[in-house]
């Protein structure tokens, strides 16, 4: 049987192979391993067998992941009616597209009620009376699943810990009204959702658990039949060398004995988890310094903030090696990672233990796959960054890098 491990570190690429992808694309540059991502995919299911699998498709949008993920047979969850044009453009039948509505602008509720016309298998999915109403003034009157808000989270930060934030979803004592007039506006009420947070870890299982008990609780208070329940996304992977997988299938187990009494169709969709470890950010190094302050080494790259934000964000840690082709030889020192952005926080790791850095040295930033390129940003006017795919070992380009022309194109000006 193929080998399927629970995580792929950093250490585990091939650093001749990075560098030549760097002479050949340039820096900064993300590299997707789209035969990693099924793979990842592939465990889901063994963890999840009964379940309907949607990819959060928020966490990668580009087009070589989201054919990849469909491909291979998964769903796609989106959040916006860009993610959906996206998707369905990718190769996700409309049927396996859940749009999940969050304060919807106008033209996102124009577009997916037009789209759920022509598509009627397409499910809305939404966690406010007033877009009920909003959908309905619309004519929606097709598949709808309630957002529900669970009142817990969790997560890698207390900003992604979304089920917790009153901001998303009906609380359960509201969700019967919400249900009743989804339904009479003619809305067929498919299904409910709630969703804990992203990142979660096995600190967490608790947690996700009460929110599926939570769900079913509701669920028991609902006047209709339903198709499904949604029970999220979240999935953390380790990004730390000392973190030790998610116990999915303790995950899947809590899940299944949550939902026990429940006679639905179950749910999941995970993001982070599809592609996290499937891509790494490439970096030059291009000065290096002493920090006067104290006793590490900057490094400074040419990634930064606009194209990895996590570490700015949330504090995150993303593992970084010195991939030059002596690194081995050198000695180790602590090392502070930090863009080209004028900002601070503009760093992206710090006191790393590092093979001593030298100006021209690759530098490779592992679990960028996830919320990666799909957070880059052109602050400091600068471009951002391109992407390439890999596949059975073969490389092409997914993205072209952006120039400032990019940036420029969309102003509008009288000279
Ligand atoms: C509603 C919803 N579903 C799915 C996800 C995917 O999360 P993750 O990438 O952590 O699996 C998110 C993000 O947190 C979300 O808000
Ligand atoms: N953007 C977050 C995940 C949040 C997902 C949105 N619900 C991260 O990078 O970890």
């Amino acid at each position: 049987m193929e080998e399927n491990p629970a995580i792929r570190r950093l250490s585990d690429w091939s650093e001749t192979r990075l560098r030549g992808l760097a002479d050949e694309y340039d820096t900064p540059l993300y590299v997707t391993d789209l035969d990693r991502v099924r793979e990842n995919y592939a465990r889901i299911l063994d963890a999840f067998p009964d379940a309907e699998v949607l990819y959060a498709v928020k966490a990668n949008a580009g087009r070589d992941v989201l054919s990849a993920v469909a491909d291979a047979g998964a769903g796609a969850e989106c959040a916006s009616a860009g993610e959906v044009e996206r998707a369905v453009a990718a190769g996700f039948d409309p049927e396996d597209v859940h749009y999940t509505a969050v304060n919807p602008p106008a033209e996102d509720l124009d577009y997916v009620v037009d789209l759920a016309e022509e598509e009627p298998a397409l499910t809305i999915t939404a966690g406010a009376a007033d877009t009920v109403d909003r959908l309905a003034e619309r004519g929606f009157d097709g598949r709808f699943c309630l957002r529900v808000h669970p009142g817990v989270g969790a997560g890698h930060h207390e900003d992604v810990a979304t089920g917790a934030d009153a901001k998303f979803g009906v609380p359960g004592d509201r969700a019967a009204a919400v249900v009743e007039q989804a339904q009479d506006y003619g809305m067929d009420v498919v299904g409910v959702h709630a969703h804990v947070g992203s990142g979660v870890s096995n600190d967490d299982l608790e947690s996700h658990r009460r929110v599926v008990e939570y769900l079913a609780e509701v669920v028991s208070t609902l006047p209709v039949d339903l198709e499904f329940v949604d029970v999220g996304g979240g999935f953390g992977v380790p990004y730390h060398e000392s973190e030790e997988p998610l116990d999915l299938d303790a995950v899947a187990d809590n899940v299944r004995s949550a939902l026990a009494g429940v006679d639905a169709q179950l749910v999941v969709e995970p993001g982070r988890y599809f592609v996290a470890d499937a891509g790494v950010l490439l970096t030059e190094v291009n000065t290096v310094k002493a920090d006067p302050a104290g006793e590490t080494l900057i490094a400074g790259v040419d990634a930064g903030m606009t194209t990895l934000i996590r570490p700015a964000l949330y504090d995150a840690y993303h593992p970084i090696a010195n991939v030059a082709a002596d690194a081995a030889d050198r000695s180790v020192e602590p090392t502070s990672v930090v863009g080209p952005v004028c900002e601070s926080a503009d760093v992206l790791g710090e006191n790393r233990d590092l093979p001593l850095v030298e100006r021209g040295d690759l530098l490779a930033v592992g679990n960028a796959g996830a919320y990666g390129i799909e957070m880059a940003n052109q602050y400091n006017s600068r471009p951002r960054p391109a992407a390439v795919a890999l596949e059975a070992g073969d490389a092409s380009l997914a993205r072209r890098r952006e120039t400032v022309a990019d940036i420029t194109d969309t102003e509008v000006w009288q000279a």
